[in-house]
């Protein structure tokens, strides 16, 4: 199990984590926040590639700073922009990662070919990677950071540039390696983690907001998010969510404190909560 235990972290004088304390077994966790909440300091905090100011992280109960390589041996990583060499095709790519992260000679062909049906790119797998799409790429990405078999996947902002349907097929991806490693995503995309994630982990000033199962968040917010039409007073306490599209005209989806009585007359309707609203609930203005 990886535990952070009570951990801060400053960068140029800047208090970016405060008192974080999280624990990962096995399963997707999406790391949810708005650009800036310190996401890719905390993915950095799990990678060593940063050390904590405050408390630790701790893999079976080991600091995983003192662990050294032997840490990283278990972790792979997909940083926001993976340097590669567009030159190079997936195949040449990976072989280089592979010898880099020491994966034994003749276990290294046989691997890519795995990695790379995976990722449903075996097709690719000699096309230089500057002709392939982001979504492409960013497969080459999952299978460079899963080459040495890790069993911990830091995946910072998996899908940036992804179009729909590629992001679909990322999820795929993910799920699928959910039953035997931690997953730890970091994205500002509540649509990324909506069906995968087993534990969604919300930061927000500096530290932990929420830290839950996704349907434990919905169940929090059961009978208080309503949709109403787009000329609707709001009273106190309650608070606009988004705008969205309703038979054709213009509705807003609301968060009350208290229950409205719903009306067919009056267009207001009490609605199952999402992800999205949680989301936009912790991080109003
Ligand atoms: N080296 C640094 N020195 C000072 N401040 C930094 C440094 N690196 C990051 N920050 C600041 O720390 C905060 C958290 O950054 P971080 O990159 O961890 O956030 P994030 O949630 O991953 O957002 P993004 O998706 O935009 O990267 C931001 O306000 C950022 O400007």
């Amino acid at each position: 199990m990886l535990t952070v235990e009570h951990v801060g972290k400053e960068l140029s004088g800047k208090l970016i984590l405060h008192d974080v304390n999280l624990e990962f077994e096995r399963g997707v966790y999406g790391l949810l926040a708005p650009n800036g909440a310190g996401k890719t300091t905390l993915i950095k905090l799990l990678a060593t590639l940063l050390t904590p100011d405050a408390g630790a992280i701790r893999w079976d109960g080991e600091d995983i700073v003192g662990m050294g390589e032997r840490y990283r041996s278990l972790i792979g990583y997909l940083p926001q922009d993976f340097g590669y060499y567009p030159n190079h095709s997936p195949r040449r790519f990976l072989k280089y990662i592979a010898t880099l992260q020491g994966v034994p000679r003749d276990e290294i062909a046989p691997r890519i070919d795995e990695l790379l049906a995976m990722v449903h790119l075996s097709d690719q797998a000699d096309r230089k990677m500057r002709t392939l799409s982001g979504g492409m790429i960013r497969r080459v990405g999952i299978a460079q950071a899963l080459i040495h078999r890790p069993r911990i996947l830091l995946l910072d902002e998996p899908t940036a540039g992804l179009d729909p349907k590629e992001r679909v097929r990322f999820r795929n991806i993910v799920h699928n390696l959910a039953a035997d490693h931690i997953v730890v995503i970091a994205t500002h995309i509540v649509s990324d983690l909506e069906t995968i994630a087993d534990r969604i982990v919300m930061l927000g000033d500096a530290t932990v907001r929420e830290a839950d199962e996704p349907a434990a968040i919905c169940e929090r917010l059961e009978g208080r998010i309503y949709e109403v039409p787009s000329g609707y007073v709001l009273h106190d306490g309650q608070l606009k969510l988004s705008e969205i599209q309703r038979g054709g005209e213009t509705a807003k989806r609301i968060y009350s404190p208290d229950p409205i009585p719903e009306s067919a007359d009056r267009g207001i309707e009490s609605v199952h909560p999402g992800l999205e609203d949680a989301f936009l609930l912790t991080y109003r203005d």
